[in-house]
């Protein structure tokens, strides 16, 4: 790993780096006058004060949202130019496809199908200079506390630092503290695949649950989704198993503990917290699974856990020992590289499979940190994102892996991206004068093509983010048998891009002999805008890669529309709700059987609730048969008397 890592010696990540030099801001001076109108000045030379000020207006200290400012009226002017431009025409410019090209060690990114121009591109730099974008990603690789409602620093590109780097929170270098946990986890895994630790009654443990859900599971399934059939992580993983157990439904506890035996089953609790209901709930269930065969001692050998809240680890039974930290700075939907993915996938895959997954992500991350912006792929997919959604209306985006491996991708991305940005008030806690966020959906090619295609082609425009690879994770041939075509896969990550950017106008119907009457229903708009990522091949370290390109690109649109991405208080008001029906439900079930509800609740929720206690009634209590819970675990036993 040392050696590995060495040519990144010096890339301290929170290093100060010099702010980028101002980009020549054209387009600014038209919209000056439209700025003058609303009451505002250009104050373009005001320094930074502190995280999220964009910058101030007058000496009272009123923000100035960046809706206001001239960069952003110059690109609200300039849709009316885009919208008269079909890409069917711009993608005849040679020039500007090379120009919307963008490499980086194998990435490789188009953005010529986006509806942009070069004039696009340089009010949307411009817009990034005016939001301080340079200056807000130097505070988050210095550690400021740039999550305010939180307190804390964001700094999950330090669990990816090299070993010999220094990243500092609060006046300490927490790079020795990643690689003491990396370091556990690495000696653990090895322990655990090599037989050397075993369970309570002596077995080998080849099987691991991972219990958690949001970001405790979302990342680490994606990635394991994505390693699971590359040829080395696949021969690394012969004859273990890993599943994931999120919801709190009964039926994902009986699928994710079917076939196994608690003997050679390891459960890894991962919470940042600690107090997550469901994760909580599930770990008590699957505790008792492991102690009704095994006896109460078995815990200390079968079941590890992953928080930052030891002293509760400890209360649940866990020994501290066995538990893997990691830090207020890492957000849940960010910590897929610290111990929440690495463990459970050092445990599947090895812990080297993990170092290049590590790799991919620093190599992005030192990119987005120091690349121009011009060349940036993550500054610049979070640009175009801007510019699709504030400025031209496109509330969706549809990420399309031409990969099954990839197949959990979107859903990750899904809580990245809309717990990040989905949000009302800039940092400063004032109401935006405009719509953050995108609604992020995905399913792998061509699957998805056969489903919700029809409304991405035909119905409303949403920016479509194609990926694939040059290599497949599985080789043509399995015994001399052609079992599938991965050429044929591609063919239609190229096609469907061309599609929704080219389209199908009435004189190519009429010239194929449409009738008349079908040419409305056969005729494709086109001009519907996608950016295609070609990756070499879905090797861990592109896994990692994939990633941090997304991580660092909705950072960078939470920069710009200043927002903290890094809270998620929109959660929390459905699990007190949820709380208040817990407790008349607890009620129900312990004080009476009958019970209905008569107040603390809307007539709607009153009645839906009391609908599904009367039905619930009728099946735990159905006289004359016996009372048994069949709430609890599926069991046989439950089954029999049923
Ligand atoms: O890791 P935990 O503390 O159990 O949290 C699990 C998840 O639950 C919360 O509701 C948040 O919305 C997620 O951001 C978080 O990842």
């Amino acid at each position: 790993m040392q050696a590995c890592l060495s040519g990144f010696a010096g890339t301290a990540l929170n290093a100060r780096r010099p702010v980028q030099q101002r980009q020549p801001r054209r387009g600014a001076a038209p919209v000056r006058a439209a700025y003058a109108q609303i009451g505002h000045t250009d104050r373009t030379h005001e320094s930074m004060n502190g995280p999220g000020s964009a910058y101030r207006q007058g000496g009272a200290g009123k923000k100035l949202p960046i809706a206001y400012s001239p960069e952003w009226m110059a690109l609200r002017e300039h849709t009316k130019e885009i919208e008269s431009l079909h890409l069917r025409d711009l993608l005849m410019d040679e020039e500007r496809t090379d120009a919307l090209i963008h490499e980086h060690n194998g990435l490789y990114v188009d953005f010529s199908r986006q509806n942009i121009n070069e004039t696009t591109m340089q009010l949307l730099l411009n817009l990034a200079e005016r939001a301080k974008l340079r200056t807000k990603m130097n505070a988050m690789f210095a550690g400021e506390h740039i999550n305010n409602t939180e307190d804390r620093a964001v700094l999950h590109t330090a669990l990816r630092a090299p070993r010999d780097s220094e990243v500092f929170v609060d006046g300490e270098n927490v790079v020795p503290d990643v690689w003491e946990v990396l370091d556990k986890i690495r000696d653990f895994s090895e322990r655990v695949r090599s037989g050397e630790w075993l369970g309570a009654t002596g077995k080998p443990l080849t099987d691991v649950v991972a219990i958690g859900i949001g970001g405790s599971y979302l990342g680490p399934l994606f990635v394991h989704t994505a390693m699971q059939f590359d040829e080395q992580c696949k021969d690394r993983a012969s004859g273990r198993k890993l599943r994931f157990l999120a919801n709190v439904d009964p039926v994902d506890v009986a699928k994710a503990l079917n076939g196994l035996n608690p003997e050679t089953t390891l459960v890894i609790v991962i919470s940042k917290t600690f107090t997550t209901t469901e994760t909580m709930l599930n770990a008590r269930t699957v505790r008792t699974w492991l102690t009704a065969e095994l006896g109460q001692e078995a815990v200390a050998k079968h079941m590890v856990a992953v928080s930052t809240n030891l002293k509760l680890v400890k209360e649940f039974g866990i020994d501290p020992e066995n538990a893997f930290g990691f830090w207020d700075w890492v957000g849940g939907r960010y910590s897929v590289t610290s111990a929440v993915g690495i463990l459970p996938l050092a445990l599947q895959y090895g812990f080297e499979k993990c170092e290049e997954f590590l790799r991919g992500a620093h190599d992005i991350d030192v990119h987005w940190r120091d690349a121009p912006f011009q060349e940036n792929i993550p500054v610049l997919m979070g640009l175009i994102s801007i510019w699709n959604s504030t400025f031209l209306g496109r509330s969706s985006v549809a990420v399309l892996p031409y990969c099954q491996a990839l197949s959990k991708f979107p859903s990750h991305i899904q809580q990245v991206a809309m717990e990040s940005v989905g949000k009302q008030v800039s940092i400063e806690g004032e109401p935006l004068p405009f719509k953050a966020g995108e609604i992020y959906f995905g399913e792998p090619g061509t699957n998805g093509q056969h489903s919700f295609y029809q409304l991405i082609h035909q119905g409303r425009v949403v920016p479509c983010e194609f990926i694939g690879t040059i290599k497949s994770q599985q080789s043509v041939y399995l015994k001399g048998e052609l079992v599938s075509n991965h050429d044929e896969l591609m063919c239609n990550f190229f096609a469907q891009a061309d599609a929704l950017a080219i389209g199908k106008d009435s004189v190519s119907l009429r010239a194929e002999n449409v009738p008349e009457y079908l040419i409305p229903h056969k005729t494709f708009s086109g001009n519907r805008p996608s950016t295609s990522l070609l990756l070499p091949s879905l090797s861990p370290f592109r896994v990692g890669q994939l990633l941090a390109l997304y991580e660092n690109r909705v950072a960078t649109q939470g920069f710009i529309w200043n927002v903290n991405s890094f809270d998620q208080w929109g959660v929390e008001l459905g699990k007190v709700l949820a709380s208040r029906v817990r407790t008349m439900m607890h009620t129900a079930r312990t004080r009476s059987r009958r019970i209905t509800i008569t107040d603390g609740f809307n007539p709607s929720t009153r009645k839906m609730i009391n609908r599904y206690l009367d039905g619930k009634n009728q099946m735990l209590y159905p006289e004359p048969r016996d009372v048994f819970p069949c709430d609890l675990i599926h069991s046989e036993e439950c089954e029999a008397k049923w």
